[in-house]
Parts: structure tokens; C-alpha cells; sequence
């Protein structure tokens, strides 16, 4: 009877069935890219379910994504709101969260001119160089020591590009006043929370289920920490006095506040600069990480990949070299094959960030309503045999006279997403990847802990929107002798 009064919603894709009012919550296991996974096996590359009462399409094809992200890019740009999201970016006065609009295009925009410019690229080159450094003297003290012992990649892979990224965006003296250990818990907790699941996303008159059950106090705990972290930061600028010197993008930011007609008509409150400081904080240091973590756990499991790596990068920069410089990443064409195969089997947002409908569209010949959300799966994708020959086996050489990349031009492969909301933190956080696997394989051998072979190493996944190793990735380093 309702079916006939409702308006007819035409062809939608193929789906499993769903309950009333969960919809398919109960087919949902702990990784949702998995399960979408599972569910583009059984039900085709454009599926159709529901996320308690929100209606959802997966899509796990490289022609569906190009349909999404490139076709309908203005129809699909704008994002479905969260409790997480909200909360931990001020109401989505952000760039990642905030819906397609004008919050979202000038945030970009400052973000863009403050921090991913090329000039600003240029003029962070020290910092890069001054971390590198960094990263080179802790591996080295850990090699030094005897009986040689393991280091937890993950911390310093972490340290590395923390030290990095927050430098250039929030002082260069930052690393000076906080300690490193806090700050990566901080960042754990904030992003598992920010992509934890609230019933009040899903079901009617679900906040009540997230105020009886703890969860809501739970996010808002993580949130009160990383909000009174930001106000360290904040008050750090404002005390310095040198607002006006615009030397990282708090600065620019808190001039505008302070200052509005100066700057246009948009007004730039406190919550937009928190918002991006979040953005940041979360999305510009975690894929990095992740990156370069998969990228050095499989390299420990193919021991022929890391050999002839390693003699390619030592053959084209030369022996006894004292620092690596930027100049050097033009030099390592098969270190970018293996950065390329890793994005491909371990992308460190599998879902990308999810997106809306804002009218009703088609995709792939199904009729996807107005309001759906989208979730484009590149996990799925990378695995795709239509796409990949031999999919689930790590072969950098497949990348050999091949066009393609990880740019957003080719939808077979999407670590940074395409169109109008694909990162624009891309050339960024490539060079920070690329800096730190070539300090980390230039200068040091590695092997695996006493007793440990290739077959031990865990691959158990961890994570919200960004997908780590669960378990520490710790590897024995051995200064190289030329
Ligand atoms: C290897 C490093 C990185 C990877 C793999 C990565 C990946 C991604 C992905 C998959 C998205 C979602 C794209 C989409 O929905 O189509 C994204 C968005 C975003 N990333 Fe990155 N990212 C990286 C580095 C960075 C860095 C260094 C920053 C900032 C310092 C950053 C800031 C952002 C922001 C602000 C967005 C939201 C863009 C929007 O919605 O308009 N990312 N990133």
C-alpha cells in the first residue's frame, strides 16, 4: 500500500534484502569496505542497501567510480553529515565534512593557497630536510645499539611525518611544546571516533540508544581533548604576538578573524579555523603513515621486491651520499612502482570520503535518488581481476610502461579520490611518503625479528575512514656498508 502512494523510485541497483527500520546493519561486519566488498561480489559492482533508515550505493567499479567522481561530479560533491563528523569538525565548517557549498569552497581555498601551493611546497623544503634528518639519526642510534634491536616502525614513520606536517601548518616550533607520544594517541583516539558509528546516524530516535549505551559521552570525552590540544596551539600564536607575520596557516587564519574586512566578504570564525586545524590534524598525517607502514610490511614479505629495491635506489643516487634531497625523488622510478602497487592493495581510505546525491542521478543504468549516500569502494577496485591480472599478489613490475596513476585520472587506481572533493593534499603527502621510504631504504638494511619469517608478519587491519595495520610493524635496522 505505501509502495503505491510513494513515488515510484524507478530501476535502483541490486541489494540484499533488508529489515525494517535496521535495514542491512546485521550483514555489516567490523570493516565496512569489506563487507561492501562482500556485497559487490554477490550482488554486482553497483549495489543498493540501507545503513538503518539511510539509503546507501556501494560502487566497486573502475567505469562506476569514473560515472560518480568525473560524470556526475557537481551532483555527487557534497557530504552526508555524522555525529563523529559534526562534532570533530565544528559543525563541518571544515573542508573534509562540510557539504558542498561556500564554507567548503573557501576553506579549500585558503587551505590551498596556506599550505598546498607550490610555492608554499617550495618553501617547506627545509622542514622536510630537517625531519629527514631526524628520522636518519633515531634509526641510526637504534642500529648502533648491541645486541641490535627492533624499532617500532610505526613511531617513527608516525614522528616523521607528524613532525612534518605540523610544522608547516601549525608553527615551526611546534614539535618544541608538545610530546610526539601524546600527540599520536590523540590522533588515534580523535579518528576512531570521528568514524565510529552513533545510532543516531542511522535510526529514528536513535541518540537516546548513544546516550544510554555511553557512546555519546565516549566521543565527546575524545573530542573535549583534542579541542583543549587546539586551544594549546591557538594561545601559542596569540602569545607570540606574530599573527601579522602569516608564517603558517593559524596565523593567516586568526588575522582574518581578527581582522575581517581585510580579507573579503566571507567571515572566518573560530570553528572554521579549529575545522581545518581538525582536517589537518587527522586526514594529513594518518595516510602518509599508513602509506608508508603497507609499503615497508610488504616489502618484509617480498624479500625479492625489497632487494632489487633498495640496489635500484643505491644504484641511482651513488655511494656514501650524507643526505637525501628532494632532487633525489626524480632518480627512483621503481620506488614509485612500489608506492603504486601499495596504494593498490592497502589505499589508505579504502571508502574515500563518503558522498551525497543532491538530485537524483543514474549510475551505471540504475536510478540512485536524490539524497543516497555514495560510497565509492577503491578497495574493491584494486582487487578488480577485470582491472589487474594476478590482483592479490604484490607486483610492483605491473606498473612497468604502464599510464597508469594514482592521480584521479585513472579510476582504476584512487588512493587520493578524483574530482572536486579528491585531496588536495596530494603532492604533500606524496613527497612525504616518497622522502621517508627513500631515507628509510637508502641508508638502512632490514630484517625481521629473531625467529620471525615472512609468514609470521600480521595483516590484520585496524581504523575508522583511514585503514592501518593493527599490529606494529617492528623490523631490525642495519646501517648499509658500501
Ligand atoms: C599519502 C597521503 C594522503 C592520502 C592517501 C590521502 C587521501 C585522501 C582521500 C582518499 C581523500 C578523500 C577524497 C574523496 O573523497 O574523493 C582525502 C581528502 C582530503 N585530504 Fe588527503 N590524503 C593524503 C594526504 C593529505 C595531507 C598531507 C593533507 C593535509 C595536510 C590532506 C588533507 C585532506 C583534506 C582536507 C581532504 C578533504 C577534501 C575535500 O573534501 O574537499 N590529505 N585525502
Amino acid at each position: 500500500f505505501f509502495k503505491k502512494l510513494l513515488p515510484s523510485k524507478g530501476k535502483l541497483p541490486p541489494g540484499p534484502t533488508g529489515l525494517p527500520i535496521i535495514g542491512n546493519l546485521h550483514q555489516l561486519g567490523r570493516f565496512l569496505h569489506k563487507s561492501l566488498h562482500k556485497f559487490s561480489q554477490e550482488y554486482g559492482p553497483v549495489t543498493y542497501f540501507r545503513f538503518g533508515v539511510v539509503p546507501v550505493i556501494t560502487v566497486s567499479s573502475k567505469e562506476g567510480a569514473e560515472e560518480v567522481l568525473k560524470t556526475h561530479d557537481l551532483e555527487t560533491c557534497s557530504r552526508p553529515k555524522t555525529v563523529g563528523s559534526e562534532l570533530f569538525t565544528y559543525g563541518c565548517q571544515d573542508i573534509g565534512f562540510a557539504p558542498f557549498g561556500e564554507c567548503w569552497r573557501e576553506m579549500r581555498k585558503i587551505a590551498i593557497l596556506e599550505l598546498f601551493s607550490p610555492k608554499k611546497l617550495k618553501d617547506f623544503r627545509s622542514i622536510r630536510e630537517d625531519e629527514s634528518a631526524l628520522l636518519v639519526k633515531k634509526v641510526s642510534n637504534s642500529a648502533h645499539e648491541k645486541p641490535t634491536s627492533p624499532v617500532n616502525l610505526r613511531k617513527v614513520i608516525f614522528t616523521f611525518a607528524a613532525g612534518i606536517i605540523y610544522r608547516l601548518s601549525f608553527g615551526q616550533n611546534f614539535c618544541d611544546f608538545v610530546d610526539m607520544e601524546t600527540v599520536e594517541d590523540l590522533v588515534l583516539e580523535s579518528e576512531v571516533n570521528l568514524g565510529s558509528v552513533a545510532f543516531a546516524d542511522f535510526l529514528p530516535a536513535g541518540w537516546i540508544i548513544d546516550r544510554v549505551s555511553g557512546q555519546h559521552s565516549k566521543v565527546k570525552k575524545a573530542f573535549d581533548k583534542l579541542d583543549n590540544f587546539f586551544e594549546l596551539v591557538i594561545d601559542d600564536h596569540l602569545k607570540s604576538g606574530k599573527i601579522q607575520d602569516h608564517s603558517d596557516i593559524i596565523s593567516v587564519m586568526l588575522d582574518m578573524i581578527n581582522n575581517p574586512t581585510k580579507f573579503g566578504p566571507y567571515k572566518v570564525t573560530k570553528d572554521h579555523l579549529k575545522g581545518v586545524m581538525s582536517d589537518v590534524f587527522l586526514a594529513g598525517v594518518n595516510a602518509g603513515s599508513i602509506t608508508m607502514i603497507w609499503t615497508m610490511t610488504e616489502l618484509s614479505r617480498h624479500p625479492r621486491v625489497m632487494k632489487k629495491l633498495q640496489e635500484d635506489i643505491r644504484a641511482a643516487l651513488g655511494p656514501n651520499k650524507e643526505k637525501i634531497t628532494e632532487a633525489d625523488l626524480e632518480k627512483v622510478e621503481y620506488l614509485k612502482m612500489v608506492i603504486e602497487e601499495t596504494f593498490r592493495l592497502h589505499p589508505p581510505a579504502p571508502l574515500l570520503l563518503p558522498r551525497v546525491a543532491m538530485s537524483d542521478i543514474k549510475i551505471q543504468g540504475y536510478n540512485i535518488p536524490k539524497n543516497t549516500m555514495i560510497q565509492i569502494n577503491t578497495y574493491s577496485i584494486g582487487r578488480d581481476p577485470k582491472n589487474w591480472t594476478k590482483p592479490d599478489e604484490f607486483i610492483p613490475e605491473r606498473f612497468v610502461d604502464n599510464p597508469i596513476e594514482y592521480k584521479g585520472q585513472h579510476f582504476e587506481l584512487l588512493p587520493f579520490g578524483a574530482g572536486r572533493r579528491a585531496c588536495p593534499g596530494m603532492a604533500t603527502g606524496i613527497t612525504i611518503v616518497e622522502l621517508g621510504l627513500l631515507n628509510l631504504l637508502y641508508f638502512f638494511d632490514w630484517s625481521l625479528p629473531n625467529g620471525m619469517t615472512t609468514k609470521d608478519i600480521d595483516m590484520e587491519e585496524d581504523g575508522a575512514f583511514a585503514i592501518t595495520k593493527k599490529v606494529s610493524l617492528e623490523l631490525v635496522p642495519t646501517l648499509h656498508r658500501w
